[in-house]
């Protein structure tokens, strides 16, 4: 199948718009960078957000920049200006936040990042709609309301696109995609830890291509 050009800087939309998942990644060895994002990609997932949790994060994202222009790398677990910073220096062509500050916000918009911001409450959300900012990480989705919040917040946020993050598998990520205002669901299941460990890039790009397969409203 062949894929749609991607931008130099996509949109926040464009990043949730590219397949139904994108993957939480946590890496701990910089050695498993790029043939993750390789076996990710096979299986049609090129959005791809590596969590700045480990020391080697900025090194990760930095080879996949370098090593893998089909994937479009982005950086996760952005907490701070700072965090922000040293994303868009090492290659991060889009920033995830776990939840949202007008630092954060500010930052990115300077160094001409996209970011999908977290939020988990009514305020938050209008915080990040006042920056400009309306498609959003709803994290942690599961614990905070799942699908039954979306529902709700389909009302008075009828404006704003939603990626569900935390909690969702390849079970309940259908019941999230088929609600209007989610654009796609994020999750950590594409990428596990043991498969990580094991160098099992064939059974990444299994979970990847079932999850690219998942169907959007
Ligand atoms: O690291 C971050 O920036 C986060 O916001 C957390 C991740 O999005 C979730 O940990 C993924 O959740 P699971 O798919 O349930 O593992």
């Amino acid at each position: 199948m062949a894929l749609k050009p991607i931008s130099d800087r996509p949109t926040a939309a464009e990043v949730m718009q590219d397949a139904p998942v994108i993957p939480v990644i946590v890496l701990q060895d910089r050695a498993h960078a790029v043939p993750l994002a390789r076996a990710l990609v096979a299986g049609g997932i090129r959005m791809l957000e590596v969590t700045l949790r480990t020391p080697v994060a900025l090194a990760c994202i930095e080879a996949i920049a370098r090593e893998v222009p089909e994937a479009v790398i982005g950086a996760g677990t952005v907490r701070s200006a700072a965090d922000a910073q040293a994303a868009a220096l090492a290659g991060a062509r889009f920033a995830v936040s776990p939840g949202y500050t007008h630092a954060v916000g500010r930052a990115c918009h300077e160094l001409g990042l996209a970011l999908l911001p977290g939020v988990a409450t009514g305020s938050e959300i209008m915080m990040a709609q006042e920056d400009g900012y309306t498609a959003l990480k709803f994290f942690p989705a599961l614990q905070a309301g799942g699908a039954a919040m979306l529902k709700a917040w389909h009302g008075p946020f009828n404006d704003v696109k939603f990626c569900p993050t935390g909690g969702v598998t390849v079970q309940n990520a259908r019941e999230f995609l088929a609600l209007p205002n989610v654009a796609c669901v994020g999750g950590s299941w594409l990428t596990p830890a043991d498969a990580l460990a094991a160098q099992d890039w064939a059974r990444v790009t299994r979970l990847a291509s079932e999850a690219a397969a998942l169907s959007r409203k």
